[in-house]
């Protein structure tokens, strides 16, 4: 008998959910024996103390004691939520596999069923991430963002009591719960882009567990891989040379000439006042190159001088307001 893969996961309920699934997936394809281990991150704890928490979706706060414990032996796999990852590589550490991704669009959950376009102006609107933060200014329909904290479940029940008139999220995340009956609307990706790798899952092992990783590759879903793959090169490549918010989304589709991916990004200014948005395709196995390509003509076209236009833009209103 072969031990049972030992599985890493952060212990909120969208996370054991997602490794459950993977562990379903290991006894399925792989045949053998699948356990859960919970281990606490930095995130989990920082959340629970209710100290705001700058920059979690890139920082990697999830994701650090889960490496760790599995650099230490304590686990076998971890299973990461694809857009907590950061972009670069862990010493040690190999990305396995990324199963098929589920539906990467935002969603709203609003008060009495609204959609976005039906909340009045002046409507509190629950988020904390940059990006959809930035693109909900950009639809310039008057609404009051403020930050949220806590799991998809407390930011649900904020609409309940009355304290968020509608608040955005994964549509993944309400999925795997068992709460997507909670979503009023489906945002298009033309008016919220999604963050790089979101629906996905990152299936990681250490990198000289070499049985292990070769049957980790029965998990994986070449075209999601494909996709998260270049959506992380724009990331990658933007955030060498600009701080604003980003959004991006790929899809490997079949094209007269076989598969093509196609990929389409936004950087904009926190305020939603300043964006570039820009499409590319090309040959699935150039994944990271058409990503980097695409990433590099944002950045000559205004993404890097993002963050500047914003201040001056700031300076523009002060002055209006002071004259
Ligand atoms: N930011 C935290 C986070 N990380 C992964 C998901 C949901 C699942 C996914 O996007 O894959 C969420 C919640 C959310 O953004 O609503």
């Amino acid at each position: 008998m072969t031990k049972p893969v030992r599985i890493g996961t952060r212990r909120s309920l969208l996370a054991t959910t997602q490794a459950g699934h993977v562990a379903e997936m290991v006894r399925e394809r792989l045949g053998r024996e699948a356990v859960l281990v919970e281990v606490t991150t930095e995130g989990d704890l920082s959340q629970a103390s209710g100290v705001p928490l700058a920059g979690s979706s890139n920082t990697g706060v999830f994701v650090g004691a889960l490496r760790d414990a599995l650099l230490r032996g304590d686990v076998d796999v971890a299973v990461h939520s694809l857009k907590d990852l950061p972009t670069y590589p862990h010493d040690g550490i190999a990305l396995a596999a990324v199963p098929l991704r589920e539906d990467p669009r935002d969603v709203v959950v609003a008060r009495d069923g609204l959609t976005l376009g039906e909340l009045p102006v002046g409507s509190r609107v629950g988020t904390g991430s940059p990006r959809r933060v930035a693109q909900l200014h950009a639809l310039g329909l008057g609404l009051e963002i403020d930050g949220i904290r806590g799991n998809v479940d407390t930011r649900i029940g904020k609409v309940r009591s009355g304290e968020y008139d509608a608040v955005v999220l994964a549509r993944a995340g309400l999925a795997r719960i068992g709460r997507l009956d909670e979503a009023t609307e489906v945002l298009d990706p033309l008016q919220m882009l999604p963050a790089p790798g979101q629906g996905a899952l990152g299936i990681e092992c250490r990198a000289d567990d070499a049985d292990l990783l070769g049957q980790l590759a029965l998990l994986d879903d070449g075209p999601t891989h494909a996709a998260v793959t270049a959506e992380r090169a724009v990331l990658a490549t933007l955030e060498g040379g600009c701080s604003a918010p980003i959004g991006a989304l790929a899809e490997v589709v079949e094209g007269e000439d076989g598969d093509e991916i196609w990929v389409r990004a936004i950087a904009l200014s926190l305020d939603g006042g300043l964006a570039v948005r820009m499409s590319a395709s090309g040959g699935p196995t150039d994944a990271v190159g058409v990503g980097t390509r695409l990433a590099s003509e944002m950045l000559a076209d205004g993404a890097a001088r993002l963050a500047d236009r914003l201040e001056d833009r700031l300076e523009d209103t002060d002055k209006r307001q002071n004259a």
